[in-house]
């Protein structure tokens, strides 16, 4: 079975080609790569509240569905640019192993 972002993914993918009255992915797209980052600032303001929020009320549910909110823009204004969410996780595992490679040879130091 397809992870959750490459089935997300091949979604925003199809929806490139979508028309913008039955899809709010295609609305995005036709209104621009500026609209699409506007809407990220809006979501990550909208998650940075939710977690101060969080904070004080002991209750992550909202920032856990602003979260959800923020990455979602992300990969549509990825997916604007020509990118897969593929691609984000390629560089987060390549630093994953740049960190285990350093923690090996800080033991191997010592
Ligand atoms: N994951 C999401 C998703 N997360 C959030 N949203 C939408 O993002 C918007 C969030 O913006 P706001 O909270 O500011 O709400 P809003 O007032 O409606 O937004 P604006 O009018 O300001 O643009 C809402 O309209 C949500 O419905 C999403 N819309 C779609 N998806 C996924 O994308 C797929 C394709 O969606 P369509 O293109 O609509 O078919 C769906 O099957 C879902 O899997």
């Amino acid at each position: 079975m397809k992870d959750v972002l490459t089935q997300l993914g091949d979604i925003l993918e199809q929806r490139k080609a979508a028309t913008a009255e039955k899809s709010y992915v295609a609305s995005l797209h036709e209104k621009g790569l500026n609209k699409i980052l506007e809407k990220v600032g809006e979501e990550a303001t909208e998650t940075i509240l939710a977690a101060k929020d969080a904070q004080v009320s002991r209750d992550n549910s909202d920032v856990i569905y602003e979260t959800a909110d923020l990455w979602f823009h992300t990969l549509v204004a990825l997916s604007h640019l020509g990118e897969r969410p593929e691609t984000v996780l390629n560089e987060l595992a390549r630093r994953f192993d740049m960190s285990g490679i350093e923690e090996k040879a800080s033991r191997a130091d010592k």
